[in-house]
């Protein structure tokens, strides 16, 4: 089985190499094309048998499975050069969530899926969010989930929750680091400990909770009643935030929402 990647940029490269270290795949079974050649190089210097093509058309015609891991802007130029050379037997995947399985349906003959990477599956943790198109075939998915699993815990997505779903997995962590340097900051404002000690104390502390919700020690809502002490600073801490947190989550899922339409509205395949 032969695996493709079109465009390695940030999420092409980082699967990519999560999908080799991982062992999932073999480097002789992986071939890259990026628009200029040289991303697509250095991953080759990292692992050597991996195959870099010259052209969109000789990765299609090389691969099993292809990813496009562009900005959904350019998927219609991708598109539009490869949809009358597929065959029913390969799959296409996408890795974005504005395009839709059933758009890509019906712009290829092909078996279609969308699977969301996030960041996080570097480190072979967090999500990807799978949508299967309806000409997926059953090894095929099985495949896919399995192949998956090696970086992620792989869930399934209907398409109206793909925004959020994807806000939470995709962009959660950037959103969260916004949120915790934010927090660094005040720490340092308030209180005067350095921003070098507070982003080491910050930065631990998420791993500690990382492992502690990993291994399923604690669920979210028992992490804050273990640490709210009666009558301790936990909860004036928490009593702060909810008097202070507004509307904030509120307006950051209705602005991705916002963001999703007008993408969907401008992207044509
Ligand atoms: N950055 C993230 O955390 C996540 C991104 N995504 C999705 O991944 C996609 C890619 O995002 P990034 O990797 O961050 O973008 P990026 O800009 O880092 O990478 C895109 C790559 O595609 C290449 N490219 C553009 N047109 C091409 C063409 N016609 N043929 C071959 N290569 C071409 C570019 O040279 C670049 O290397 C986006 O659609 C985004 O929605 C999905 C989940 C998470
Ligand atoms: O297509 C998406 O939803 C992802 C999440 C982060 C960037 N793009």
């Amino acid at each position: 089985m032969k695996w493709g990647i079109i465009g390695t940029g940030n999420m092409g490269s980082m699967l990519t190499s999560s999908l080799l270290s991982s062992k999932a795949l073999e480097p002789d079974d992986m071939i890259l094309y990026n628009r200029s050649s040289e991303k697509a190089l250095k991953l080759k210097e990292q692992f050597p048998a991996i195959h870099v093509a010259a052209s969109l058309k000789e990765i299609q015609k090389n691969c099993d499975i292809l990813f496009i891991c562009v900005k959904p802007h350019h998927y219609k130029t991708i598109l539009e050069e490869l949809k009358s050379d597929f065959t029913e037997e390969q799959c296409l995947i996408s890795i974005t969530s504005p395009i839709s399985v059933n758009e890509l349906e019906n712009h290829t003959p092909c078996q279609v899926a969308r699977i969301v990477p996030s960041i996080t599956n570097h480190a072979h943790a967090g999500v990807s969010l799978f949508t299967f198109g309806s000409r997926m075939k059953k090894e095929r998915k099985e495949l896919l989930l399995e192949t998956f699993k090696a970086i992620s815990t792989p869930v399934e997505v209907e398409e109206e929750h793909i925004r959020v779903a994807s806000d939470i997995v995709s962009c959660g962590p950037a959103f969260i680091s916004y949120l915790l340097s934010n927090w660094i900051t005040a720490a340092q404002h308030v209180a005067g400990i350095s921003e070098e000690q507070a982003t080491e104390l910050t930065e631990n502390m998420m791993i500690g909770l990382g492992e502690l919700l990993s291994k399923r020690i604690f669920t979210l809502e028992e992490l804050m009643e273990k640490v709210t002490v009666k009558g301790g600073v936990t909860g004036e801490g928490l009593q702060a935030m909810e008097d202070h947190l507004g509307e904030l989550f509120f307006e950051m899922f209705k602005a991705t929402q916002r963001k999703h339409k007008d993408d969907k509205k401008s992207i044509e395949l």
